[in-house]
């Protein structure tokens, strides 16, 4: 009998709006109840793609803004069906989804849509494109926080897209992408404590993890 699957889940939202911290206390918390899981982030920085894009990130470097776009997505792609970097290769998503390992992920193609739209000049539409076909998230929790809010946590404005009108654009074109009912969106309360932003999390990914085991891994925005 086949080996149930693990479940594809993002997180996703605004600069400084929790997601990273809640990426690793849902893996902490489905590993201790003997669910497999990992945490996963994009971009990912490690590889010689991920390695371009965080120097544009941090303003070390420019980049065109459709070339940084496209790199962007090929960090995605690199990480489904190629996991090279300079210390040899490690598993790929599919196959650890395969395998049973749920992996949380810590931003994914909304992030790519949302933030290269709301540069002037992209349309949503054109900036999805690229990620069309990738694994398809299980879940999507976008962490709802405004941006004036965020802009008070911890070393906001050190990174390029760190300011806050820029946030209040790219807000807006999260807004749009969660009009798409193809995809399982949730909207959660990111301005709640640390405990309870985790806690409505937990809920929603564990009724994800067990529907995900019978369901087939879609495609994303296909
Ligand atoms: N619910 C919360 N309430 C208050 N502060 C929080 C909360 N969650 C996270 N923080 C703090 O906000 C800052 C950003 O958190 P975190 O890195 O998890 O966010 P992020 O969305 O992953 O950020 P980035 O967009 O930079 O990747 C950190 O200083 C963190 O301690
Ligand atoms: C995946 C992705 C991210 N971005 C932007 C969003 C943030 O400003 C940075 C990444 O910061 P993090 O602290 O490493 O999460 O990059 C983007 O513009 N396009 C993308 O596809």
């Amino acid at each position: 009998m086949a080996r149930a699957r693990g479940a594809l889940i993002v997180l996703e939202g605004v600069d400084k709006a929790g997601k990273t911290t809640q990426c690793a206390r849902l893996v902490h918390a489905l590993q201790q109840s003997g669910r497999p899981a990992e945490m996963m982030r994009f971009p990912d920085r490690s590889t010689t793609i991920g390695q371009l894009i965080s120097a544009y990130l941090e303003k070390k470097s420019d980049l065109e803004d459709h070339t940084v776009h496209l790199l962007f997505s090929a960090n995605r792609w690199e990480r489904v069906y190629h996991a090279s970097n300079n210390r040899g290769c490690r598993p790929l998503m599919k196959k650890k989804l395969e395998e049973g390992i749920t992996l949380v992920v810590d931003r994914y193609a909304f992030s790519g849509a949302a933030f290269t739209s709301a540069k002037p000049g992209f349309s949503l539409d054109w900036c999805m494109k690229p990620d069309v076909g990738l694994p398809k998230p299980d879940l999507v929790m976008f962490l709802q926080l405004s941006p004036a809010e965020a802009a008070l946590r911890g070393q906001f404005g050190e990174e390029r897209y760190e300011t806050s009108a820029f946030q209040r654009a790219v807000q807006q074109q999260f807004e749009e992408l969660r009009k798409d009912s193809t995809v399982n969106w949730q909207v959660i309360d990111a301005s709640q404590s640390v405990d309870d932003v985790h806690k409505s999390i937990s809920s929603h990914s564990l009724h994800t993890v067990s529907a995900a085991q019978s369901l087939p891994l879609g495609e994303l925005w296909k």
